[in-house]
């Protein structure tokens, strides 16, 4: 079956010319309707249109242009940053685009990192959730507006992880009603807060509240950094840029220093903690309630998860379909690299992932709106949950992009290697998701935590109910179960395969809390006994994340299924899944034996079905990507554009390395001429 239309997309940016003849037979070999998978990815027809509509438009203007970005200087990049901005600004008017999912959908197609990011991202959302009604009216008509531009200044030069380690200090000042903002030590600077060096006029600062000498821990304070009318930092603030990166050239993360700053009393957020006048602190109803921009973040970052990925995946299966090397027998033509099992293998299960996490965005999604809806009705009993599931599946999901765009680059061979692949700047852009907000590591471990105290509850009170997700953790009788996978067709049963990841997740959770006891009747205290069982605890996590993310898939498929989606769009799906839910159990096969639940009994069909498995995708693979529906803007890649054309395409951009601008090298005269023109 043939797509059942085509995408309404440009093929900007790419050398135009028929299209590359392998990827047209690929197209026309589908087996299910690709334009009902975009469908299904995006929401439906009138909602993949509109976004359509926005991404044709963005990739055919210039200002947004992607393809000069690797010639330019860090400044020069910065700068085009704000052009973007400010041309954003322009469309939104030009173009009514003023719902919040509008300007979400504009950004998401300009698909840079953008200085307003941390703006609309964290300084909003935290006016938002921490702000009274009247400090909401205050600040966010004038920032939804960028009549100020905001960031999220928490990070300290000393301090990311541990929150209450900070050093900066609002002390109160009872006899002006002020704060005074103060940075004691050189660690104290706020170090790292995306569009705080260059661009912010305002941030929300996270700093150790004081009030006639008492503690009463970290809390949020509006600040202006910079002077409206020239830009200038006011009185009492150092400011400025971090310096060069990893990548994120884009972004000027920043420094930032107070010496005694006096702020107004009502410029603390104060929807859950208050200072009253006279100095009174009434405490918030949740101690961790000032973290819910973090966990809002969270959220994002796993719903961004996917679509990186996917596009990672996207570059590498069009190149490796138009990318030939050797014949199989001498006289035959050369192969598609993507026929080679070992690409397949690479490849492939990074392209179930990618579906994977998309409908772990749509979980994470649901339930964060549900915690929002309980917040705004001060219930926050789904708080712990909220942050523990999302910390682990922050981690999870971009353990695996991260390394997965790595894995689509090495697949490219070498020019994969070349910056106009795009993928060296997708990784090395992506991998901080790895770091901020929160290090993967340090997230695991709340996860971990609050795994091992379901679980110690639920040994403690047999009978106790546990929510959805972490049910599994009542039913230790689910550690004496094997698998029964002992055939191929075994394998593709979800019940089965769900069942080895929670029984894995199980076995590792009560280990750890076997080894917890074990620590504590050695004579450590608690403390230090969770210390020595700190890396087990993040294969916890990540087991647990696993679950959660196999758990959602197999249940969108049912949903789907209910919902009367076609069956060879149900087939691919469930094929995916499939080949999610078996890669990961072959990738951590050590787990699954050295409990005994897989023997060489299971494993043979499970290598065997994974073989199948690879060969089912490979005539849908194209297909499957093109659903994802990326312009060619979007992938900002001369290996994965549309059309296939590759070569041409690599060679064009090539043209526009400066070096290239004179035949004879910069330097020549200099460096090269007098050693060939030395006398021997
Ligand atoms: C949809 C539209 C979106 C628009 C987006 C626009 C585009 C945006 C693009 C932007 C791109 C991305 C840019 C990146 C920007 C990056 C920003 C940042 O990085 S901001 C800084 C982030 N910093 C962190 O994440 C720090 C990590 N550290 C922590 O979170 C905490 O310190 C800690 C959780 C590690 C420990 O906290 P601590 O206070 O020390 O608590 P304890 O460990 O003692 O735990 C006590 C207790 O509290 C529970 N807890 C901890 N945190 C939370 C929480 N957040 N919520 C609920 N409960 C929490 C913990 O589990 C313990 O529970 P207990 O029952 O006692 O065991
Ligand atoms: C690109 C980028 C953008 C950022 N944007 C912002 C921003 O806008 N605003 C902002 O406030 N911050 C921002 N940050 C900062 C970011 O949130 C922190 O860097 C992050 O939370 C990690 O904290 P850290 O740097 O203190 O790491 P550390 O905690 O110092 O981690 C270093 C290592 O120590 C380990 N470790 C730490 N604690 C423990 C422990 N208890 N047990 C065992 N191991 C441990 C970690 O796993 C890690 O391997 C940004 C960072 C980056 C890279």
């Amino acid at each position: 079956m043939s797509s059942s239309s085509k995408p309404n997309l440009p093929v900007t940016n790419a050398v135009n010319g028929p299209p590359n003849a392998d990827l047209v037979r690929e197209r026309g070999a589908a087996s299910f309707p690709v334009r009902d998978l975009t469908y299904l990815v995006y929401g439906g027809q009138e909602r993949t249109e509109h976004l359509e509509r926005i991404a044709n438009m963005v990739a055919s203007d210039p200002v947004f242009r992607k393809t000069d970005r690797f010639f330019l200087s860090r400044t020069e990049q910065y700068r085009r940053s704000l052009e973007k901005v400010r041309h954003y600004k322009e469309l939104i008017a030009k173009h009514n685009l003023h719902s919040e999912l509008d300007q979400q959908d504009l950004r998401q197609a300009i698909d840079e990192d953008l200085p307003i990011g941390l703006h609309v991202g964290m300084f909003i959302p935290t006016i938002v959730g921490q702000g009274t009604d009247e400090q909401q009216k205050k600040w966010l008509p004038l920032a939804r507006a960028y009549k100020i531009i905001g960031t999220y200044a928490q990070t300290e030069l000393g301090h990311g992880s541990f929150i209450r380690g900070l050093e900066t200090v609002a002390t109160y000042d009872k006899s002006t009603q002020e704060f005074v903002l103060n940075s004691p030590t050189l660690t104290a600077t706020k170090w790292w807060p995306g569009a705080l060096g260059k661009t912010s006029t305002h941030c929300v600062v996270f700093a150790r509240l004081v009030i006639s000498d008492r503690e009463c821990g970290v809390h949020p304070f509006m600040v202006q950094l910079r002077s409206l009318e020239n830009h200038e930092p006011l009185k009492g603030i150092t400011v400025g840029d971090i310096g060069p990166k990893f990548a994120y050239e884009t972004m000027d993360n920043g420094f930032l220093r107070f010496d005694h700053v006096r702020i107004p009393r009502d410029h603390m957020l104060m929807r859950f903690a208050q200072v009253a006048a006279d100095g009174t602190y009434s405490t918030p109803p949740h101690s961790k309630v000032s973290y819910a921009t973090m966990v809002f973040m969270r959220a994002y970052i796993i719903g961004t998860a996917s679509s990186t990925l996917a596009k990672a995946v996207t570059i590498a299966v069009r190149y490796s379909c138009v990318r030939k090397q050797f014949p199989l027998r001498s006289g035959e033509p050369e192969q598609q690299i993507l026929n080679y099992q070992n690409q397949q293998a690479a490849l492939f299960p990074l392209l179930a992932t990618a579906y994977a996490f998309h409908f772990t965005g749509n979980y994470i999604r649901q339930m964060y709106s549900d915690f929002v809806r309980g917040m705004r009705a001060q219930d926050f009993s789904v708080l712990p949950e909220m942050h523990a599931t999302s910390a682990g599946l922050k981690s999870l999901t971009t353990w695996i992009a991260s390394a997965g765009i790595e894995t689509c680059r090495a697949s490219c061979g070498g020019h994969g290697y070349s910056k106009l692949s795009g993928l060296p700047s997708l990784y090395a852009n992506y991998i901080p998701a790895c770091t901020y907000e929160g290090d993967n590591t340090v997230m695991c471990f709340q996860l971990a935590r609050y795994l091992l105290k379901l679980y110690g509850k639920a040994q403690a009170k047999p009978g106790l109910r546990l929510p959805g997700n972490v049910s599994y953790l009542e039913k230790s009788t689910l550690l004496d179960e094997r698998c029964d996978a002992s055939t191929e067709e075994l394998w593709l049963d979800p019940a089965r395969q769900l069942h080895a990841y929670r029984n894995r997740a199980l076995r590792l959770v009560a280990n750890c809390a076997n080894r917890l006891v074990a620590e504590m009747q050695k004579g450590k205290d608690e403390v230090l006994a969770v210390e020595a069982i700190k890396s087990d605890m993040v294969k916890v996590a990540k087991a647990h994340s696993y679950y959660v993310v196999l758990n959602n898939f197999v249940n969108a498929i049912e949903q789907l299924r209910a919902s009367g989606t076609s069956t060879p769009i149900l087939r691919v799906l469930k094929t995916l899944c499939d080949l999610f839910a078996l890669h990961f159990i072959q990738a951590d096969l050590g787990d699954f034996l050295e409990y005994g639940y897989l023997s060489s009994l299971h494993t043979e069909p499970l290598h065997a079905q994974i073989r199948r498995l690879l060969e089912a995708i490979r005539p849908d693979a194209v297909a499957l990507v093109d659903a994802f529906n990326f312009t060619d803007h979007a992938l900002g890649s001369a290996l994965g554009v549309h059309n296939g054309r590759v070569y041409e395409t690599l060679f064009e951009w090539a043209q526009q390395e400066p070096l290239n601008k004179t035949q004879v090298a910069p330097g020549y005269h200099e460096y090269i001429k007098p050693f060939l023109l030395a006398k021997m």
